[in-house]
């Protein structure tokens, strides 16, 4: 708990963009507002910070975002903020301003270095999780991920059109460096008959095994979800593993990428955005710090930033082990 007036926030987005980030800053923007508070945005996350890139956001500014996908603070990776040099230099930038709190939007990198910052320095922070890879803990769901699928089925369709007319497997990537959220939604969403991602450790031998089962059911055309972090490699390097064992069987590579992460988000995601953004202004108002806000049940929670990070954010067990059933 903090004790200090709050009358000025400042708002960044940080790490990889997600759909729904400017809906999030839109929300912060008019319920401080509504509040009498005034915002700061910073420009390209910790970078901008600790440059001096930041200015006053007003009501008006934020008109005409909700449906925009990227984010209008523009995000960056920064990597003097990991240096205490470098906090220092943000610390005197928020001083330079009169910022009495901050609000985060990103990933568990961003909620990591606002953990770290709010220890070297009095700023209240609060957090909001935008990323597209639903990999933190204390919300059901992070802006941006609900889009994502959406994009990522929507292209596995299109290229189960083509899959199907050439009765071809087709093994697509989508990201998730470190979890499997998105590809095992999309893979169960799509009817994949295989789907590697990093927590179920799916090996070649029993994709092979699965995709033979297939072929011997009568199945012409395959589709394989690849999650970009799991452990047997890229889709183009699992499609050769799986061609020494099965050459006839003709393969094609798809990797979804950078796709997954524009577009208008969904209504889901605006929704959820609204939602956590004014609740982070509240937040503040209220005394918290060093919290993420999240949805679970419907609910608005906070979860300690060190929970929010480090607690399993894994996808459900069930829900792998149901792929197995289905596929
Ligand atoms: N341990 C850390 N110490 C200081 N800053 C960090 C740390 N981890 C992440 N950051 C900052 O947060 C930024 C965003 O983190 P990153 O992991 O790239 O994205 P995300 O927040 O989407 O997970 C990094 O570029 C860096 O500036
Ligand atoms: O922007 P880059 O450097 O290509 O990052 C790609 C990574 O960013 C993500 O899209 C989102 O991750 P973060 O939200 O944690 O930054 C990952 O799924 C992907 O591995
Ligand atoms: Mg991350």
């Amino acid at each position: 708990m903090s004790d200090k007036a709050i009358n000025r926030i400042a708002v960044l987005t940080s790490g990889g963009d997600a759909p729904g980030m400017n809906a999030a800053i839109r929300s912060v923007v008019r319920a401080s507002g509504h509040f009498g508070k005034h915002v700061y945005g910073i420009y390209r996350g910790y970078d901008g910070m600790i440059k001096g890139s930041i200015k006053r956001i007003e009501r008006h500014e934020v008109g005409n975002i909700i449906h925009r996908g990227g984010t209008i603070l523009k995000t960056a990776r920064s990597y003097e903020f990991f240096t205490p040099e470098g906090r220092q230099r943000a610390y005197e930038t928020l001083k330079a301003h009169n910022i009495d709190a901050c609000i985060v939007i990103g990933g568990n990198g961003t909620y990591t270095a606002a953990m770290i910052f709010s220890e070297e320095f009095d700023i209240p922070m609060i957090g909001i999780p935008g990323t597209i890879d639903n990999d933190i803990f204390g919300t059901d769901f992070t802006i941006g991920f609900d889009t994502a699928l959406n994009t990522a089925i929507d292209a596995v369709d299109k290229i189960r059109d083509t899959a199907d007319s050439h009765n071809r497997v087709f093994f697509i990537e989508v990201m998730g460096r470190h979890t499997g959220h998105i590809a095992l939604h999309t893979g169960i969403g799509s009817g994949a008959t295989g789907i590697l991602i990093p927590e179920n450790n799916v090996s070649i031998e029993e994709l092979v095994d699965q995709l033979r089962k297939g072929v011997k059911r009568g199945k012409l055309f395959s589709l394989v979800i690849v999650a970009e972090g799991n452990k047997n490699g890229g889709a183009a390097k699992i499609a050769e593993s799986v061609a020494e064992h099965l050459p006839e069987l003709e393969s094609k590579v798809s990797i979804i990428g950078h796709l997954q992460r524009g577009g208008a988000p969904s209504c889901h995601d605006r929704v959820l955005a609204s939602r956590l953004g004014a609740s982070a202004v509240t937040a503040l108002l209220d005394g918290k710090t060093n919290k993420s806000v999240g949805i679970i049940n419907d609910e608005i929670v906070f979860t300690e930033f060190s929970d929010a990070i480090s607690a399993d954010k894994s996808p459900k067990k069930s829900l792998i082990e149901m792929t197995n059933i289905l596929s």
